[in-house]
């Protein structure tokens, strides 16, 4: 890279605006969504879409509920062609859905965009022509003049095919490609002359694209851009004004967004961003940003997973796993500052309620992702994160004190081999750990338990340790200080109960009680044990064994 980069890149200029108004709006509902992704996001990948990828795309936007899709340049190739041919013959387009289709501003190319066409019951003609400086010298070798006349004449044909064609709603979408770096006045110029030659009205709907082909500058500045061309455009509330912004500079979706609040009705982007480059705004992410702020979006994304799964199939590319919304990681917490406040939210969540998770903007549900996701562990994680995931796939709710023994061996196993653990091995891990396994060290087999006259309780238990049963007797005034003074001589190691907790697990009157134990020594060590059973008394007493054994 160059120290001094100037030597090579000019900054964009940008027009100055100073009486905008964009920054003042809000944007209180979705706008019309344009699907380009047969289109756009089609041409720029390395193996096009065959007519099989091509319908199976087709078929998961209209179950988005995509209600604009351009789906071919069918002056392009034979697919492209043979694409729209089948949607028509094959009366696959919903009545309420309007397939559009690009051409360049060329006769042939227009002859046989509209021969594609033939049946269809409503359309969209998409012409375009790069109206930019750079291009007029470079691409074009064009004067302004030249440009207004390339286009106005192809539209006059396209006019004139329409009307030739009157079985068909037709509708006209003129874009100046490259309209963000095009001088504003030479954009709103040829935008007037095209709208001269097409007379927008109800019968003659129009969309006017101003597509930031290429990003040059930051989104204040297409916004800027946008709002002056609502401004000054004599024709504006006789047509739609779209935008279709791609991602250079990777602020794609926040010059749609400060595009819309700058006046525009209209959207045209990809799933999951693919197109030319870096690609095409990322429509997914405009909808739930809209979701994420009580706005529905107008389209379904209920099942993420599977939108995920058939654009990955479509287009041959991965969608990353932090893409926004959709990613498989979009939703996990592995750190453990995260994952508590999670898990607090969650315990304090009541059904119903208004969505309030900390580091989670949207309910996982309700994009068909379930939480097992939300949480993984690995060493950056803490207590919480490990409690979680054994509460929500066991159903044990860990005393705090409990969850911070525990944390240290998940700390220990994670920092030795540097790995994210699986829910398994946790479960692995805390059932060795506190005695969970078909034969712990000590190993009750029958109890019983006496009042005696004096207020005591007495126990008898039979234990087994390395195979061999050992009966035990103890009294106390309760059945956990009778099974102490049980266990002491026994072992000759004396501790005091510390902590003891119990629950059932689940909501049935025959559940399972889980208890907790913890042990302390006179060293000042301590360890915890924990019992399941269907009588609480026997997950208690081997809660304790588990803690001594
Ligand atoms: C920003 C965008 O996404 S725009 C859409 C871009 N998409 C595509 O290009 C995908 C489909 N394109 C194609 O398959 C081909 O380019 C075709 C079939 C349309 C045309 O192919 P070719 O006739 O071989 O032309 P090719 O693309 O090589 O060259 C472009 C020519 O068209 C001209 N041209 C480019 N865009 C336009 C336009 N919108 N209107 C009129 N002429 C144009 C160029 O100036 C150039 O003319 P020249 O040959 O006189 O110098
Ligand atoms: C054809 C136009 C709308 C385009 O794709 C672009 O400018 O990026």
């Amino acid at each position: 890279m160059l120290k001094n980069p100037a030597e090579k890149y000019s900054p964009f200029t940008p027009f100055a605006l100073p009486d905008r108004r964009w920054p003042e709006q809000r944007i209180t509902h979705a706008p019309r969504w344009l699907s380009t992704d047969l289109r756009d996001g089609n041409q720029a990948l390395a193996e096009p879409m065959d007519s099989a990828r091509k319908l199976q795309f087709w078929e998961l936007l209209l179950a988005c509920g995509f209600k604009e899709i351009e789906v071919a340049f069918p002056s392009a190739s034979q697919t492209d062609f043979n694409f729209v041919r089948q949607l028509i013959e094959e009366q696959r387009i919903p009545n309420d859905v309007t397939i559009q289709v690009l051409t360049q501003a060329r006769e042939d190319l227009i002859y046989r965009t509209f021969a594609s066409l033939q049946g269809v019951r409503q359309a969209t003609i998409h012409l375009y022509n790069a109206t930019a400086p750079l291009f007029r010298r470079l691409v074009f070798g064009m004067e302004k003049a030249q440009v207004v006349e390339l286009a106005t004449r192809s539209t006059q044909l396209i006019r004139q095919l329409c009307e030739e064609n009157p079985q068909t709603r037709w509708q006209y979408e003129y874009s100046p490609e490259t309209f963000c770096f095009t001088e504003a006045d030479f954009a709103l110029e040829i935008c007037e002359a095209v709208a001269g030659v097409w007379q927008p009205c109800a019968e003659r709907p129009m969309i006017i694209n101003l597509p930031a082909t290429v990003e040059v500058s930051t989104p204040n500045v297409y916004a800027d851009q946008i709002e002056y061309f609502c401004r000054h455009f004599s024709r504006r509330n006789d047509v739609c004004i779209s935008v279709h912004p791609h991602n250079d500079r990777g602020t794609g979706v926040a010059c749609a967004e400060l595009a819309v609040m700058a006046g525009a009705d209209r959207v045209e982007g990809c799933l999951f961003g693919n197109g030319e480059r870096t690609g095409n705004v990322c429509l997914v992410t405009l909808a739930m940003n809209l979701y994420s702020q009580g706005i529905s979006p107008q389209l379904d994304f209920s099942d993420m997973p599977r939108v995920v799964e058939v654009v990955e199939i479509c287009n041959q590319l991965p969608v990353h796993p932090r893409h926004p919304w959709a990613g498989s990681l979009a939703y996990t917490a592995f750190s453990g500052s995260h994952q508590d406040a999670i898990k607090k939210g969650f315990d304090a969540r009541k059904a119903g309620s208004h969505w309030e998770m900390p580091y989670l903007p949207v309910d996982p549900q309700d994009i068909g992702c379930s939480y097992e996701a939300v949480i993984r562990v690995n060493s950056q994680s803490g207590k919480s994160g490990s409690a979680w995931l054994i509460e929500q796939n066991h159903g044990l709710k860990l005393p705090r004190a409990l969850q911070q023994d525990f944390s240290q061996h998940v700390q220990q196993e994670t920092d030795k081999h540097g790995k994210e653990m699986t829910q398994n091995a946790l479960w692995q891990l805390f059932r060795n750990r506190y005695g969970l396994i078909p034969s712990p060290p000590l190993s009750l087999q029958h109890y019983r338990s006496d009042s005696q006259q004096d207020g005591q309780l007495r126990l008898t238990a039979t234990v087994m340790r390395e195979g061999k049963t050992r009966e035990l007797t103890g009294s106390g005034n309760g059945l956990l200080s009778a099974a102490a003074n049980a266990i002491t001589p026994w072992l000759g190691k004396p501790f005091v109960i510390k902590d003891y907790h119990e629950h059932t697990l689940g909501v049935r009157s025959d559940s399972r009680s889980v208890a907790y134990i913890r042990c302390l020594y006179q060293d000042g060590s301590s360890r915890w044990g924990v019992g399941i059973d269907n009588d609480v008394a026997r997950a208690s007493l081997q809660a304790l064994l588990n803690a001594v054994g």
